[in-house]
């Protein structure tokens, strides 16, 4: 009769491996002698000979990781539902967009391999995942990163030190040497960087397993080195903790360094699990050191027999099962606590359970959520209303300077006693006028402009003519002193409206911040285009005042009557050559000195006339400035507010729908990804 391999895959082809595996093989293995453990056969040579075969066949075969791994059928059984439905969420568009986080709300945990040097922690790993790890101690962290994917020829990848290099399963094992040597060296030397191996296949689990090095007590750097890698690994509250311990280690399992580190970081040891290894090598004693629970972890201990030598994987679990099967001591321990088969759904089963423990977070996050949309639908306000909100409040600015325009008429002594002074309004055009008026002040030297400005031009031609010259000129450089006032109040008055826009419209969609961006974006964009219309226009306006002497404001005459009228008194006490100072008092204008005109008189006359005509016709000027721009101002306002109000309402009107919309889209998937969720919970809560 065949050898086990050659039985199982006899089996195979007459289905009768699938019925009843272990008793198939253990009648064929019986018939054909070999039942004793180690496959013991008297012929060495032949033995040695069959080992060189399977050996070449083993390396020549096209796909020799990646068999059914133990862990891939429990896992696709009961993670895969969690793990699509995670999908399903994802695909739903659930989660850090909907204020929850399946990533953290869900963690997926990562296996962790901890245990002496030499205990077997690699072979653990080989076997869970069915991949072929290097028999050389392991000095850096491994990171084996198992991913499903369409693919049905595995792609695997190494990533460490910022670089990636590409394998497949029979280079593997070396480049994974090649890594560990670039950063580890080539001593015996450990180091913490790790080497990342990204394995994709159609299939595999969605698992991260760790290999970590191996705890030697000497030399003391290395132990501490290993030490603190380990505790670095096996902190994290989503870490599965595989104590590997050797049967064949004379140390008590519970003095073992390894469960002492354990259970720091897992006191109760609610995700520890004890994996004895080698369970080949010393099987006698073992049923009572697991019966006692030696190791007294919280999740218990499983039993192992690794693959060793060129056995295939196929080989070792039919190994493994014959020897806890028939082992006269092996056979003694609870099956349910051996094989690798039963480490990979217990692991299974710890995953689950830790992943599951978070489900009901996840009901009761999207269950908020949908409440908060609810609440959210019925506080959308109505676009109409909130438009008519705005439109009023900003035709109210309207309103109150309607009041003000009178007043400007009356001019600015009256406007001290009628204004409202609490308007925003109100307080703007009167900093306005104040900062034009301001402007009009006679300065320090009274009459060396026009008396300069007179000599010069007498130079040059008949004095009629010459006159209106130098009164163009004075009154251009006045303009020029304020040319920028009109239009920082015409930026300010903008920047008002606009404020006044949003925050009445800010208050109606508080609470909707989708639909306050887009109306901050649309009201900011109408403002700024009415600012560079006004803009434009102002600076229209002062050009104009630089360049024309004309008024029909009967004010103009008055003024410049009354200010004539100090014209006698002026001279006279210019000319008085008695006084030690010499003052004169202009209504209006205040008390001026005029000392420094004494020896001028040819030019003084002229000079005062001018100067008189120019302050009468700038308080004109100021008057025209002010009515100008506020009319404009108000004009402007009614005429956005009209053209605007529909394009408004339809941009309101418009994200409120979309927000609306967004909001019952989100509650449709909520719902959905809670059916999923509990029905998940329905599925694997029992
Ligand atoms: N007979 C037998 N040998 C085993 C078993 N498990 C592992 N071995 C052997 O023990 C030796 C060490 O195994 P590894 O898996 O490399 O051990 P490790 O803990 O990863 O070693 P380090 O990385 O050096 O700490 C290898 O020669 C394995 O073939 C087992 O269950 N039975």
């Amino acid at each position: 009769m065949d050898d086990p391999i050659t039985a199982v895959a006899s089996c195979r082809r007459t289905n009768l491996l699938e019925k009843d595996p272990l008793l198939y093989i253990f009648n064929e293995m019986y018939k054909s002698h070999h039942f004793e453990y180690e496959f013991e056969t008297e012929d060495k040579e032949k033995e040695e000979e069959d080992e060189e075969k399977e050996k070449e066949e083993y390396m020549a075969a096209e796909s020799v990781v990646f068999l059914d791994t133990p862990l891939a059928s429990p896992y696709n059984n009961r993670i895969r539902p969690l793990l699509d439905a995670i999908d399903e969420l994802r695909y739903f568009k659930l989660m850090p967009e909907e204020g929850i986080d399946i990533n953290h709300t869900l963690p997926i945990p990562t296996i962790v391999v901890i245990g002496d040097r030499s205990s077997g922690k690699s072979s653990v790993l080989e076997s869970l995942a069915g991949i072929n790890l290097p028999r050389l101690c392991t000095r850096v962290p491994l990171l084996l990163r198992l991913q499903s994917s369409d693919y049905s020829t595995p792609k695997i990848s190494l990533h460490y030190n910022g670089k990636v290099v590409s394998a497949n399963e029979k280079t593997l094992a070396d480049k994974i040497i090649v890594a560990t040597e670039k950063i580890a060296g080539k001593g015996q030397g450990v180091c913490a960087t790790p080497v990342t191996v990204n394995l994709k296949k159609q299939g595999l689990p969605y698992l991260t397993m760790v290999d970590l090095p191996g705890i030697i007590p000497v030399p003391e750097d290395v132990y501490h080195q290993v030490s603190n890698i380990i505790m670095d690994y096996i902190s994290p509250k989503e870490t599965i903790i595989l104590n590997v311990l050797s049967a064949a280690s004379s140390v008590h399992f519970s003095t073992c360094e390894s469960i002492r580190m354990s259970k720091q970081v897992d006191n109760t040891g609610t995700r520890t699990l004890a994996v004895v290894t080698k369970a080949d090598r010393s099987p006698e004693g073992l049923l009572d050191k697991v019966r006692n629970n030696d190791v007294e972890v919280g999740l218990g201990c499983i039993c192992v027999i690794n693959r060793i030598g060129h056995e295939s994987y196929e080989q070792a679990r039919c190994k493994e099962a014959l020897l806890f099967e028939t082992h006269e001591h092996l056979s003694q321990i609870d099956k349910s606590i051996v094989g690798i088969p039963a480490l990979a759904k217990k692991l299974v089963n710890i995953q689950e359970t830790i992943m599951k423990k978070y489900l009901p977070d996840i009901v009761l996050k999207i269950e908020e959520k949908i409440k908060t949309n609810l609440d959210d639908l019925m506080k959308v306000p109505n676009p109409m209303d909130a438009v008519i909100k705005a439109s009023t409040a900003v035709g109210s600015i309207v309103d109150h300077s309607s009041t003000f325009r009178k007043l400007v008429d009356e001019y600015s002594k009256e406007l001290q006693h009628h204004a409202d002074r609490s308007s925003t309004f109100r307080k703007l055009v009167d900093e306005y006028s104040k900062e034009l008026q301001h402007h009009g002040d006679i300065g320090k030297d009274f009459l060396v402009d026009e008396i300069n400005k007179l000599k010069d031009a007498r130079t040059f031609g008949p004095s009629n003519f010459l006159s209106r010259q130098v009164f163009m000129s004075l009154v251009e450089e006045k303009v020029k002193t304020i040319s920028e006032v009109p239009s920082k109040f015409i930026e300010k008055y903008w920047n008002y409206v606009e404020s006044v826009c949003l925050s009445v419209l800010m208050s109606d969609f508080r609470d909707h911040p989708q639909i306050l961006s887009s109306i901050k974006r649309e009201v900011q964009n109408l403002v700024e285009k009415t600012k560079q219309h006004s803009f434009g226009w102002v600076n229209n306006i002062v050009e104009m005042e630089k360049h024309s002497n004309y008024t029909t404001y009967p004010e103009y005459m008055e003024t410049l009557k009354k200010l004539m009228a100090y014209q006698d008194e002026f001279m006279k006490i210019l000319t008085d050559d008695s006084r030690e100072k010499w003052n004169v008092q202009i209504d209006g204008l205040g008390e001026i000195d005029i000392g420094h005109l004494r020896g001028l008189e040819g030019y003084v006359l002229e000079a005062f006339d001018m100067k008189m005509r120019l302050i009468a016709y700038w308080e004109i000027i100021v008057k025209r400035l002010i009515d100008y721009t506020v009319n404009h101002c108000l004009h402007y306002t009614n005429q956005s507010i009209t053209s605007s109000r529909e394009g408004w309402q339809r941009m309101l009107e418009s994200s409120v729908a979309k927000h609306k919309e967004r909001l019952e889209t989100s509650m449709e998937v909520l719902e959905r990804s809670k059916n999923v969720v509990n029905d998940l919970i329905e599925k694997f809560g029992k």
